[in-house]
This record gives structure tokens, C-alpha cells and sequence, in this order.
């Protein structure tokens, strides 16, 4: 598109110049004709006028001679002036100057009255020709000249329009590059500083420029490539922090969790607790109903635990039937009645099997106080209790107290 329009401000640049360029030859040609004709002819005119006023003044002396030899000599001048070229040239000054000359040579001196009134008449009509051929010369410089201040007026308006076309023409061509260009460049800049694989596919108006509409698309499947490298990188990330089975935090997740909540609970000196729950008898499970059943009940555990620990605390599937949790802003002994509240709810809601079968499930519990100290060593502590209740007869909790005594 911007080259087409290139093309046309061309071809519109090129006509104006041509147009322009014929005014202007025109011009060059008057000033041509106007210094090699008129101005020559005009200076002749104006040089035939002085010399008919010079033959009346050499008439006036043949007439008014004193001596012989002073007319002779007027006579002579009066002779060579209606011989010269350019007077011989013209009919009109030919014919008037050799009536003079013929009517000098035949008057006798002295001249009558007679004789001097036929060279009045012969004297205007000297005055009249003089004038006429300057008024001649002036007329035909003034319409020369008018011609071509008239030419040279063209050509400047020609110019003024050309001049206005040029610029309208910029103008339009600024606001389509503006229009179709500049402003789909900043749309795309805006859109790539913006891009979020999660947010919408980016949208583009359709506009008229290929090449705009290329980057565009490419914009697009760029956001698709990223949703899907997002999406990849979502998955990695839930594959490597997750237990596949329950949808749990898997150990090593969970470690590093756990270990950012006892960090927090240490700075501000709030309480925090671990535990580590068992299911019970769980092989026999496994044993009489299948592994598939264990799965079950593994998941509806895990479910049970997602549904009653608080959005801040950290569960994961420490291993097997084993599930470890960190309690932050939770006391042993607050953490014990949550270990009852899980106890009775399972209860209440036992997993069944598609078959439609309930099954009877109890966990123990050992939980140990964490605040103040490592996370591997509450741990321990928990898994301690965990065993004194196992040994105790399972379905309880047990909390381990710290060698302080706490
Ligand atoms: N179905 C299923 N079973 C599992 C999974 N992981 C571990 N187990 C089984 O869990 C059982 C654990 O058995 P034990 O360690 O003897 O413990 P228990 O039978 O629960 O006995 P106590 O813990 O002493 O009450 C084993 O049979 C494992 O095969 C699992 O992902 N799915």
C-alpha cells in the first residue's frame, strides 16, 4: 500500500513538474524573442526617429544657409541621412525623405513664403514619423513584455498550485502512515508488552498492510506457543510437586514448605506444630479388597485432610499410607483436637467402593510441638508419636513432648 501510494505521489510530482516546466519554456522563449527581436527593433525604431529629426533640423539648414557652401553642405547631410539603411529600409521613411530631399534640392535660395510653408507641412509630417516610430518601439516592448509577465504569472500560479497539491498530498500520505502504520506499530508494541500466555489471544482490527498482518499473526501464534509452554511448565511443575495419586504435596515439596512456615513461625515467635498420620491396617486392606480399593481410601483420606486443615497449613503424602503435615499458629494441644475432628468426620464419612460398600478406617496420630525448633527434628518427634500410638492400639493420637519438657 505504501507503495502504491509512492508511486502515485510520484506520478503527481512528475505531472506538476512537466506542467510547470511548459510555462516555463514559454517564458524562456518571450525573454528570448523579447532580447534577440524586440529590443533590437526598438532601438532601431528609436535610432530612425533621432535621424528624421536630424534630417528636419539639416532641411531647416538648407533653408536658412547663409553662404552657398553652408547649404551644399546641409544638402550633403540631408543626402546621407535619407540614404542610410535603415531610413531606405522602412517604405514609409523612404518615400518622406526623398520628398524631402527632392523638394530641398529644388528650392532656390532664398526660399519664399511659399516655399517655407510647403516645408512646414514637409517639417510636421518629419515630427509626426519620429514620434510614431517611438511610440511604435514602446508598443510592441509594453506587449512584449506584457505577454510575458503574463506567461511568467502562469507559470507562478502553476506553481502555487503545485506547491498546494504537494502538500496536501503529504499531508493525506502522513495520515495514512499514521493511520495504517504507526498506530497498528504502537498497537503491537502495547500488546507485546502486555503479552500473558494467560490472558486473552491478542486481537488485532484487520487492517489493509501485509506486512503489519504478518507480524500480527505471528504475534498470535506466539501467544499460542507460550499458553502451550506455560501449560508444559504448569504440568512439570504439579508432576514434580505433587503426589499423583492423592493430589497431595509430595515429600519433597512438603519439605520445603514446611521449612518456610518454621522459618516464619520462629521470626515472629508464634506457635507451630508437625504431625504425621497412619492409616491403620492399611495392608489388610490391600490384602482383602485389592490395591485398588487402597487407592481409594488413600484419596478419600487425602480428601478428608484437604477439606479440614485450614488454607494455611501443609499436608503431603509423606510416603505409602503415611501423611505429614505442618499447623502453623497451632499449639500440640490445638492440633490434637483437630486430629479428633479428622477422627470423627472419617467416621461419619468412611470411603466407600463403587460397589457401594463402606469400609472402616482409622488412622493414628503423633504430633509434635515445632516452635523453636528444626523441622527434621520435630519430624522425628512426631514419628515417635506416631509409633507410641501404634504400639498403644492405633485409632488415637499421641503428642511428643520436647526434652525441655514443652
Ligand atoms: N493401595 C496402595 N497401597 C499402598 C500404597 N503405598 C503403600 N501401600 C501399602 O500400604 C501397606 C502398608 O502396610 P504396613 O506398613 O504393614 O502398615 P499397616 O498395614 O497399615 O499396619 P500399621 O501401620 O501397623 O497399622 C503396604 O501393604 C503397602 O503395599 C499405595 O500407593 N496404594
Amino acid at each position: 500500500m505504501l507503495l502504491a501510494l509512492t508511486s502515485v505521489f510520484a506520478a503527481i510530482a512528475v505531472c506538476g513538474v512537466v506542467w510547470l516546466a511548459v510555462d516555463l519554456y514559454a517564458v524562456g522563449v518571450a525573454a528570448g524573442r523579447l532580447q534577440g527581436e524586440t529590443v533590437p527593433w526598438t532601438i532601431e525604431r528609436q535610432r530612425l526617429g533621432r535621424n528624421l529629426e536630424q534630417l528636419r533640423l539639416e532641411g531647416q539648414r538648407v533653408l536658412t544657409a547663409s553662404s552657398p557652401a553652408g547649404r551644399q553642405d546641409a544638402l550633403f547631410l540631408v543626402h546621407v541621412l535619407s540614404a542610410q539603411p535603415g531610413m531606405a529600409d522602412d517604405p514609409r521613411t523612404a518615400s518622406l525623405a526623398a520628398e524631402v530631399e527632392r523638394f530641398l534640392q529644388q528650392v532656390e535660395a532664398p526660399a519664399t513664403p511659399a516655399d517655407m510653408q510647403v516645408w512646414e507641412a514637409l517639417s510636421s509630417r518629419l515630427r509626426l514619423m519620429a514620434d510614431d516610430l517611438s511610440v511604435e518601439g514602446g508598443k510592441r516592448m509594453g506587449r512584449e513584455l506584457g505577454r510575458m509577465s503574463g506567461e511568467m504569472a502562469q507559470a507562478s500560479y502553476k506553481l502555487l498550485f503545485n506547491l498546494a497539491l504537494m502538500a496536501g498530498f503529504m499531508a493525506a500520505f502522513l495520515l495514512v502512515v499514521r493511520r495504517y502504520l504507526i498506530r497498528p506499530l504502537q498497537r503491537i508494541r502495547r500488546v507485546l508488552s502486555a503479552l500473558d500466555p494467560r490472558g486473552p489471544v491478542p486481537a488485532f482490527p484487520p487492517g489493509p498492510m501485509a506486512e503489519i498482518r504478518a507480524v500480527e499473526d505471528a504475534i498470535v501464534r506466539f501467544h499460542a506457543t507460550l499458553l502451550e509452554n506455560d501449560e508444559v511448565r504448569l504440568r512439570l511443575e504439579r508432576l514434580a510437586t505433587t503426589d499423583g495419586l492423592t493430589g497431595l504435596f509430595n515429600r519433597h515439596h512438603f519439605m520445603a514448605l514446611a521449612a518456610d512456615e518454621m522459618a516464619r513461625a520462629a521470626r515472629y515467635g508464634r506457635p507451630i506444630t508437625v504431625g504425621i498420620a497412619d492409616l491403620d491396617h492399611f495392608k489388610q486392606v490391600n490384602d482383602t479388597l485389592g490395591h485398588a480399593a487402597g487407592d481409594h481410601v488413600l484419596k478419600t483420606f487425602a480428601m478428608l485432610l484437604g477439606d479440614t486443615l485450614r488454607q494455611t497449613d501443609r499436608v503431603c503424602r509423606y510416603g505409602g499410607e503415611e501423611f505429614a503435615f505442618v499447623l502453623p499458629e497451632t499449639t500440640p494441644e490445638e492440633a490434637q483436637l483437630l486430629g479428633e475432628r479428622l477422627r470423627t468426620r472419617l467416621l461419619e464419612s468412611p470411603p466407600v467402593l463403587p460397589d457401594g460398600r463402606h469400609l472402616s478406617v482409622t488412622f493414628s496420630l503423633g504430633l509434635a510441638d515445632a516452635s523453636g525448633c528444626g523441622l527434621e527434628e520435630s519430624l522425628a518427634r512426631a514419628d515417635l508419636g506416631l509409633y507410641e500410638a501404634k504400639r498403644a492400639g492405633r485409632n488415637r493420637t499421641v503428642v511428643t513432648r520436647r526434652p525441655d519438657g514443652l
